[in-house]
């Protein structure tokens, strides 16, 4: 049952401000995962860009000696010197890009299984939170900006950082008046940068979030698709989808405008200071305090030193948006597991399934109580029927016997071992669940059984298979027990789908069992073979049944009636049928419901 609305927390949102650029330290901090090849990339870039800067010297030098003289030889040498620079610089660039690819590929994996193994580690409260469709798109589109950042311009943006660094250096160090005067360039930008930041840096944070709530349509479209078409919605959804895409299209203009526009004025930014630069040059040299060559030298550093700046503003969107992005991954990777062991829980031991609620309060979200003081014992081997009105808070029960969602209060132990004390794993290793919604892998039918227990053999599975009424129809599919399922076994009819989750559970053997509806929606011969399946199933386990239609659940050696989160009744079928209370009064309404339907056929 999806949560009452008004009951949903949103994801934590992703930072602004400072905190986008800590979000982008944090992520390149991945890079560092291959630190000696991450040193090498760095040593070479820096060989790199200082034989191309030396080539800018050389130029000067050059000119420097050919003023007054009439002879070319003594330029020969300075050409070799500028050849072997640039060839120099060439290699160290290409081996230098051929390390850092490797170092941004480990970057994007690791950061993508870190991720992917967090989500697993987080409780259902985390998954509650948010439509499925928004954590895709973190995973998915986030991911893919932050790819996009590492691939595309991280080298140049490298590269462009010691470009800047080493000609500022030797600029200072050939004129550090006319060194200050180029500098001007960098107060401009810088500037001109800050304020283009204000307007982008939010739009490019709302981009993000209207493209992850597309997603979030894009996903609850092609789910209910089914029902899309049924009720003849295609036209509203398309209407919906294209408002919210309209949304994205509006702030996503506004984000790439704006970084845009600082192509155009970085190049006006450039050709100015190139300007400025000449003109108090040629005046220093007019006064004999430069030489031409020094000069030309400067110029060149000049376009150089802007150049790089020009590469990092050119980029600027990929950094914003990174930026952004990483913050939002980082939102999820923060995101604290609150179902955890406690410290010194132990394994929980085979058991043999005796299970006590003890005054149990629980709620989903504070403040709005769902169980209250719920008490009852199963004994081994017993099959527990749970029933009540919808929402009365059946499924809930289940949850947090199998510790999906920790209780606010009371206690619930197995086999006189308090459940808070044992660890997870081993607490559910014991406990088979067979859902409404039954789900299988994307694998082959032979891998779907053999997930219900580690190390289970072919022979075990197939054996068991032919227990749960399952073998007949695998052995019918195209390639029997190698069949691949695809998306989630939709090659496979419903009842089918239940007949292989309850072979699953054979497998598992648990001592606990959860059925929750097991038997719904399928035609009578199925639903023969279901019960069937489910009554070996249960033999000699303790099993919680769910149940909406009373049959299922007559012959259970106890019933508990729940009503707004409390146990209002519990006994046999026939002691409460007796007592003629809420389950009488249930049990009645969908036996006339049954009858009358019987009689319009
Ligand atoms: N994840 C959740 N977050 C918040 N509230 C929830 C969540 N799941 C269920 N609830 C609320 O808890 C109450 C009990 O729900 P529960 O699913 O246990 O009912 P149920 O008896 O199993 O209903 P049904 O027979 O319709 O499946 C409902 O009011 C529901 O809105």
């Amino acid at each position: 049952m999806t949560p009452a609305s008004g009951d949903t927390l949103t994801l934590p949102k992703e930072p602004e401000g400072a905190g986008r650029i800590k979000s982008l330290i944090r992520v390149s901090r991945y890079l560092g995962l291959k630190k000696i090849r991450l040193a090498a990339v760095i040593i070479l870039f820096l060989i790199g860009t200082v034989s191309f800067i030396l080539l800018s010297v050389m130029l000067g030098i050059a000119v420097n000696s050919l003023t007054g003289i009439k002879t070319v030889d003594t330029i020969y040498p300075v050409v070799a010197t500028m050849a072997g620079l640039s060839v120099l610089s060439f290699i160290c660039y290409y081996i230098g890009y051929y390390l850092l690819a490797d170092v941004i590929q480990t970057a994007l994996f690791r950061l993508r299984q870190n991720l992917f193994e967090h989500m697993q580690t987080l409780s259902l409260r985390f998954y509650d939170r948010q439509p499925i469709g928004e954590l895709m798109s973190r995973v998915t589109n986030d991911i893919d900006v932050v790819t996009a950042f590492f691939q595309v311009p991280l080298g140049t943006l490298l590269m462009g950082t010691f470009m800047l660094i080493t000609t500022m250096v030797a600029m200072l160090w050939l004129n550090s008046w006319l060194a200050l005067v180029a500098m001007v360039a960098v107060v401009l930008l810088i500037g001109i940068v800050w304020l283009l930041a204000r307007v982008a840096g939010p739009a490019f944070g709302m981009l993000q979030e209207r493209l992850a709530d597309l997603n979030g349509l894009t996903e609850e479209t092609l789910a209910g698709e089914k029902t899309i078409i049924a009720y003849r919605q295609q036209k509203k959804m398309a209407a919906r989808q294209s408002g919210v895409s309209k949304e994205a299209y509006e702030v996503g203009v506004k984000a790439q405008v704006v970084s845009l526009v600082i192509n155009p004025l970085t190049v006006l930014v450039t050709n100015l200071d190139v300007g400025i630069v000449a003109l108090i040059g040629s005046i220093m040299i007019v006064k004999g305090a430069l030489t031409v060559g020094v000069l030309t030298t400067f110029l060149s550093l000049t376009l150089l030193f802007v150049l790089p700046m020009l590469t990092i503003f050119a980029n600027y969107n990929y950094i914003l948006s990174a930026s952004v992005s990483a913050g939002r991954i980082f939102s999820i990777l923060d995101e604290k597991p609150d179902i955890v062991d406690r410290p010194g829980a132990v394994e929980l031991k085979p058991v043999k399934g005796h299970v006590v609620f003890k005054d149990v309060n629980f709620s989903y979200v504070s403040g709005r109580q769902i169980l209250k003081n719920n008490s009852f014992e199963a004994l081994p081997g017993q099959k527990i029927g749970l029933c009540g009105p919808t929402g009365a808070g059946k499924s809930t029960i289940i949850n947090i016997l199998t510790r999906y969602y920790d209780i606010d209060s009371g206690i619930i132990e197995i086999d006189g071992q308090n459940i808070y004390d044992v660890k997870q794993e081993s607490l559910r290793k014991q406990i088979g669940v067979v859902l409404q919604e039954p789900f299988l892998f994307s694998d082959t039918v032979m891998n779907n059984l053999k997930y219900g227990r580690d190390g289970a053999s072919e022979d075990e599975c197939t054996a068991v298979a032919k227990d749960a009424n399952c073998h007949e129809f695998i052995t019918r599919l195209p390639k029997g027990y190698d069949t691949i399922l695809s998306d989630g076994g939709s090659n496979l009819s419903q009842g089918q789908r239940q007949l292989l989750t309850i072979a699953r559970a054979m497998i598992a053997d648990p001592r606990i069992l959860i059925l929750d509806e097991a038997t719904s929606n399928v035609d009578t011969r199925t639903e023969k073979n279901i019960q069937a399946a489910l009554r070996k199933l249960q033999e000699g386990r303790t099993s919680f049944v769910i149940a909406h239609r009373l049959s299922t659940i007559k012959d259970a050696h106890k019933i508990l009636v729940i009503n707004q989160g409390e146990i209002v009744e519990r006994g046999t079928h026939d002691e409460m049928m007796a007592a003629k209370g809420f389950y009488y009064d249930l049990y009645m309404s969908q036996f006339k419901g049954r009858v009358s339907e019987i009689l319009s056929e």
